[in-house]
């Protein structure tokens, strides 16, 4: 029962510093000595120390003989910081016990072996599953070398996103778009077509009473419509993207990049998902937040480049058989094509209800 309790506290720790880390996962270390905790430690930001480090500095001489706690698998390669196995087997600790392996190629079991060559006793799989859970962006991105991809809609109960005049301010409630910045403040990156901005003229920041971090603003705009007032090409709250076809006009393109947006031109006529995706990896985007609109979503849905789909649904009734739905695009034809998902969570925001749903784990 008291190794549970510690690996739930660097659980703990870890899930707290959601939204700092990327593109590195959540780590969080627990340091214990003679049933006293000596030292604990989280990872806070890419390319400072890892967990174990702050954990084991905090320990001191009392690392010697201790037992250590760490959500994942100690790395064992040299990246922005020194391996977290050396660390530990220099500090002298006697037991590890780790709940997730790390996929990274750098790591996946070394950090493992080179701690039991060194005597030093290890454990796996101590509360793996809610860990595993805590690090599934970091674990799709280094798995499949593309961001993990969130959608998010916002319906009134019958399904509608805007009236049939698309007016959309407000469906759901104050409570809700909070609830949803949230998940701005996590993501890498806030993804919406140029058809929300013509519409709603957004600023797509993470605006929380406790503040938070903007994601960068990914505008997919085949034919570059975005106005040059756009607030997203004026604020400079936060850097913004606009994805293009091969055929956007250059002048504006030229204009754009004047106004230091960063445009990012597709090969092809019009926006391939797959081949975005990869792109926006490679640029370092590990979470996507997807805001829509319809069309937005509907392309995504078809290319079946989403995770995880949350909804907050409004108790109000717009009716209207021309009034927008979530998901755009010319759909499917048979049921079997239906994108499958299972419902992780379903909750009252407010008078709304929120819906959290994702992929079943491929
Ligand atoms: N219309 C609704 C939403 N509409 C979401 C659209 O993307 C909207 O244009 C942007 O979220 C506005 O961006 P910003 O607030 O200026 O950063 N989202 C919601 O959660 N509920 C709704 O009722
Ligand atoms: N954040 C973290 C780990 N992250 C692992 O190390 C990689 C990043 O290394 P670096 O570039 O040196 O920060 C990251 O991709 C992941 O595999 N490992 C750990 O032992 N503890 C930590 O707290
Ligand atoms: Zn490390």
């Amino acid at each position: 029962m008291t190794d549970e309790k510690y690996m739930k506290l660097a659980i703990e720790l870890a899930a707290n510093t959601k939204g700092q880390t990327s593109p590195n996962p959540l780590v969080g270390a627990v340091v214990v000595k003679d049933n006293q905790i000596v030292g604990i430690g989280a990872h806070l930001k890419a390319g400072q120390a890892h967990a174990e480090v702050h954990a084991i500095n905090m320990a001191g001489e009392k690392a010697k003989g201790a037992t250590v706690y760490v959500t994942l698998e100690p790395c064992s390669h040299f990246g922005k910081t020194p391996p977290c196995a050396d660390l530990l087997i220099k500090s002298g600790v006697k037991r590890v016990v780790i709940a997730s392996t790390d996929p990274n190629p750098l790591v996946a079991g070394k950090g493992i072996a080179k701690l039991k060559e060194a005597g030093i006793d290890v454990e796996v799989g101590l509360l793996q599953k809610e860990a595993d859970e805590l690090n599934e962006v970091f674990f799709h991105y280094m798995s499949t070398g593309l961001p993990y991809v969130t959608i998010k809609t916002a319906t009134s109960l019958d399904g509608k996103i805007a009236t049939a005049t698309l007016e959309s301010k407000w469906i759901t409630s104050q409570e809700a778009r909070l609830d949803a910045h949230t998940y701005r403040h996590q993501h890498d990156a806030i993804l919406v077509g140029v058809n929300t901005i013509l519409k709603d003229d957004p600023e797509l920041t993470t605006r929380l009473p406790q503040g938070g971090k903007n994601p960068i603003r990914i505008i997919l705009d085949t034919s570059l419509r975005t106005p040059l007032s756009a607030n997203v090409v004026n604020d400079k709250a936060a850097p913004t993207w606009i994805v293009v076809g091969c055929n956007a006009e250059r002048e504006k393109v030229a204009a754009m990049e004047e106004k230091q947006v960063e445009i990012i031109q597709m090969p092809t006529e019009k926006i391939d998902i797959p081949t975005l995706l990869k792109i926006l990896a490679e640029k370092g985007i590990t979470s996507l937040f997807v805001e829509g609109g319809a069309q937005v979503n509907g392309s995504f849905i078809k290319a079946k480049a989403v995770q995880q789909v949350i909804t907050y649904i409004a108790p109000k009734i717009i009716g209207g058989e021309s009034a927008p739905t979530s998901f755009g695009g010319e759909g499917i034809e048979k049921l079997s094509e239906a994108l499958e998902l299972e419902i992780k969570s379903v909750e009252k925001i407010g008078p709304d209800l929120k819906i959290v749903a994702k992929r079943k784990s491929t």
